[in-house]
């Protein structure tokens, strides 16, 4: 069997646009209450950073572990959004998949905890001592 195989070649107008449309859902992202605490969360990690005088890899590992917790919260808004518009009635599979959504930032918000408690903890430690 044969498998036509199409190239496209990028671009970077297109790339552009969908760039755009993506600062757009980030943008309207914000409209979400949890959303909001999550990038406050964020902005208050780049200051708290800052303070403490972080390595490049502290740096990397506390945004990292941040903007995960941020990312899964839109998605987990993604899913709520979703569902409701294809299913808006209650029922279990409904409440089961949007549970399972929340579970995902419930994980990425325990690793992060752990991220500042190993990054920060000393740091805050040191300074109290
Ligand atoms: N249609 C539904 N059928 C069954 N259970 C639901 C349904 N909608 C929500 N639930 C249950 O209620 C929980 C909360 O859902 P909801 O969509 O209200 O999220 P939320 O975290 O309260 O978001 P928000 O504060 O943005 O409204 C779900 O995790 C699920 O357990």
């Amino acid at each position: 069997m044969e498998m036509a195989i199409k190239l496209k070649v990028v671009s970077f107008k297109e790339e552009y646009k969908s760039f755009g449309y993506a600062a757009k859902g980030a943008w309207k992202s914000l409209m979400e209450r949890h959303v909001r605490f999550h990038l406050i969360s964020f902005l208050l990690v780049l200051v708290v950073n800052y303070l403490l005088n972080l390595n490049t890899m502290e740096w990397a590992v506390t945004v990292v572990a941040a903007t995960l917790v941020l990312s899964m919260e839109v998605m987990n808004t993604v899913i709520e959004d979703l569902m409701d518009f294809v299913h808006p009635d209650r029922h279990p599979s409904v409440g089961r998949i949007k549970d399972l959504a929340a579970g995902a930032v419930f994980f990425a918000a325990g690793g992060a905890l752990i991220v500042a408690g190993l990054i920060y903890g000393p740091k805050i430690w040191d300074l109290l001592a």
